[in-house]
């Protein structure tokens, strides 16, 4: 029987790196896993800069998932009262562990190995069964801070709201139904966009559209987009209430509607102002901003600046 060849750097069940090192995060001893993200930050300017913005107090307990060879736990150490890390990587987990060992701060961090999906955390989270009745889903709590300075958008955030409440009314819905599909809400487009048209010395036009023009008006709005992957589908049902009786309504639109709009002859008729500005809202929906097909739900930030802008372009304002 031939000898079993012995490792040069000490077996492999005697340590998972292969070659020792005083810090193997820096010297990158072992393979880093691309399939389980192990990118390792290495700049600590950044490790301090995602810790500082977390504002920790002493006090504070953090969760760490993915921990990797530690470079920002033992940042969040330096500020917070404890941290629970869990990695899945034994031999990440063990770097981390070592990062601390033989000082202060070891008896302030727990290493949890595991899957952090698979493992019973302790409870940060705000659980369901903290609620009476329970919740179908648990809470996590979030920090929402307001930009400041060169970092807030130039924009009137009363029109931003506005627009946002019309988007957000059904997340799920896309901007099209949400925009065009919902009658409520093209009232009062159209009687901001009056008030803006008197304030401007812009003249509207108030005659009765014929048939045709309403009728082309109305298959414009028509749509059929089914939810992509990943979507919730509990609201889609296929079909746009284009003119039935909408319950999304929020009750702030019921109550601006109060508010008088000259009324057609006919129920199914209407000015050409108010086809001017259903077409306006295609337009910006489906032609500039080519928004129309996405979710609120899905749309980042810069979105949504670009859909107030667009909308501003068009005269169209929400305050
Ligand atoms: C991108 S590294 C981040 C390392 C460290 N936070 C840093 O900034 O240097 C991701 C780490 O998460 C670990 N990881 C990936 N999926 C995990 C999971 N489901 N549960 C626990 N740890 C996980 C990986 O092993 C890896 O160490």
């Amino acid at each position: 029987m031939g000898k079993a060849k012995t490792s040069k750097r000490g077996g492999a069940s005697s340590t998972p790196y292969e070659r020792p090192a005083k810090n193997a995060a820096a010297n990158n001893v072992f393979k880093f896993s691309k399939d389980f993200g192990q990118h390792i930050l290495k700049n600590p300017g950044i490790a301090e800069t995602i810790v500082a913005k977390a504002y920790l107090k002493p006090t504070d307990t953090v969760l760490e998932v993915g921990p990797g060879t530690g470079n920002l736990t033992v940042k969040i150490l330096e500020q917070a009262k404890k941290v629970i890390a869990v990695e899945m990587d034994p031999r990440m987990a063990a770097e981390t562990t070592k990062r601390v060992q033989g000082k202060p701060e070891q008896k302030r961090l727990e290493v949890l190995l595991g899957d952090v999906i698979k493992t019973t955390l302790p409870s940060f989270d705000v659980g369901r069964n903290n609620f009476r009745p329970p919740p179908q889903v648990d809470s996590s709590v979030v920090r929402i801070e307001p930009k400041l300075g060169s970092e807030r958008p130039n924009i009137s955030f009363e029109e931003w709201d506005g627009m946002l409440r019309v988007c957000f009314n059904r997340r799920n819905k896309t901007l099209r139904a949400s925009w065009l599909g919902n009658k409520e809400v093209l009232a009062m487009l159209e009687r901001n966009y009056r008030l803006w048209c008197a304030t401007n010395d812009i003249p509207v036009d108030d005659t009765v559209a014929d048939e045709e023009e309403d009728d082309n008006e109305e298959m414009e709005v028509d749509e059929n987009v089914p939810p992509s992957a990943g979507d919730e589908e509990e609201e889609w049902g296929g079909i746009m209430d284009v003119d039935g009786e909408d319950d999304d309504t929020p009750s702030f639109f019921k109550e601006s509607m109060k508010a008088e709009i000259p009324k057609t002859k006919s129920k199914r008729k209407k000015t050409r102002v108010a086809l001017l500005v259903k077409e306006k809202v295609r337009k910006v929906l489906e032609d500039v901003t080519e928004l129309a097909d996405k979710r609120s739900g899905k749309c980042d930030e810069n979105d949504f600046l670009r859909l107030l802008a667009a909308f501003n372009a068009e005269g169209i304002h929400f305050s």
